[in-house]
This record gives structure tokens, sequence and C-alpha cells, in this order.
């Protein structure tokens, strides 16, 4: 099982974009329309799927807020943070 990550670890592996807030990571991506939000939740639900490693999303009009943590292991894991660089890379 993934272990949890200390406070330096956090701060020094947290992809662009992302920072920290308690025990998960978040990112909140801008669109210029609320479909193409809602194209990009379907494209990184699809890597979550694949991953086995999924992540909170709210969705709003021209905003998709994105949260990761790791369940199995009580805070911020090495999947949570390979997880939001694979999320940038469909942004
Ligand atoms: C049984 C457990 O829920 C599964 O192994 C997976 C599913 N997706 C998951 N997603 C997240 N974010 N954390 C998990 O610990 C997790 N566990």
């Amino acid at each position: 099982m993934a272990e949890q990550l200390d406070d330096e670890q956090i701060q020094q592996q947290l992809p662009e974009g992302w920072e920290r807030d308690g025990d998960e990571i978040t990112r909140t991506y801008e669109f210029d329309d609320y479909l193409k939000g809602v194209s990009f939740v379907t494209d990184i639900g699809e890597v979550a799927e694949e991953e086995f490693h999924h992540p909170e999303i709210i969705v709003g009009y021209q905003e998709v807020e994105v949260r990761l943590t790791t369940h199995d292991a009580g805070g911020i894991t090495d999947k949570d943070m390979r997880l939001a660089d694979l999320f940038n890379d469909e942004y």
C-alpha cells in the first residue's frame, strides 16, 4: 500500500498549478465554456479509471475543481502526485 508523504515531500512534489489543502491536493482548471470543462472531466475520469485512483471533481460554469487524496492511506501519497501529473497532461 502507498505510504503517506511527509510535509516536505508534498511541497517538493506538487505538480504545476496544484496546492495542498490538509490531507488533499487540489487544482482548479479554467475553461472558455462549460462543455469544455465537462469534456475535460470525461478525459480525466478515464485516466482515473485506468489508474484505479479516483478524484473528487466539482464542475462549475467555466472551471473544474479536482481534489485528490489516497483514502486507503489516510492522506497524500505518490498515487495522488502521479494522477495530478497525468491530469495536467490532459489540460
Ligand atoms: C478499495 C479501494 O477503494 C480501491 O483500491 C481504490 C479505488 N480508488 C481510490 N481512489 C482514491 N483517491 N483513493 C483510494 O484509496 C482508492 N482506492
